[in-house]
């Protein structure tokens, strides 16, 4: 049956392809497996600026849409070739109350910072198939080049006390083979 893209934000991974799956259901830091996995790992920052949520994010992080939000985006590369597109939103009041050094985070990988404040709690996984009508795809797009037409991403939120951050992890290519 062909997999069909998910067009909401859901638990169970089972509708994406076995190949996706190990890495859509790691449970711990992404950075780490893929440090683990591929030589000569490097973040590519392409930006951190204040900007608005995409729409399917102002639920998770309970924001308005007129709220604006530190938003980072990076590519986390093995040398030359792009692993994962990673979107990260962190709302000013979260940067506010706890998250505070993460408004300088540069290349540094956020996991390694997430990972290491045992306060820090994750919540569940969700996934969803992406393509060209979500605005994570167009942005990995512009960002690596051309993509296959479906991309599988996860996402979750990082909570320190009050503060939550949501982090989505899109997965290419180069991670399947
Ligand atoms: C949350 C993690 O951090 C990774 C690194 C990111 C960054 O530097 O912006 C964003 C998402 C993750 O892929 C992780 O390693 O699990």
């Amino acid at each position: 049956m062909p997999h069909i893209a998910s067009h909401r934000w859901v638990h169970p991974a089972s509708r994406a392809p076995r190949a996706v799956q190990t890495w859509l259901t790691h449970p711990g830091s992404l950075t780490a497996r893929l440090i683990a996995r591929f030589p000569r790992f490097r973040v590519r920052l392409l930006r951190q600026q204040w900007g608005r949520p995409n729409r399917d994010e102002l639920g998770a992080l309970r924001l308005e849409r007129s709220q604006l939000a530190l938003v980072r985006e990076v590519v986390l590369m093995s040398g030359d070739t792009p692993l994962v597109f990673a979107h990260s939103v962190m709302p000013r009041q979260a940067l506010m109350h706890g998250y505070h050094r993460l408004r300088r985070q540069g290349v540094k990988p956020l996991g390694a910072t997430l990972f290491a404040n045992p306060k820090v709690k994750r919540s569940r996984l969700a996934f969803r198939g992406i393509d060209r009508r979500h605005t994570l795809y167009r942005r990995a797009e512009a960002a690596v080049g051309p993509l296959p037409p479906r991309l599988w991403a996860r996402r979750s939120c990082f909570e320190l006390g009050r503060a939550r951050i949501l982090v989505t992890e899109v997965f290419l290519p180069a991670t399947l083979t």
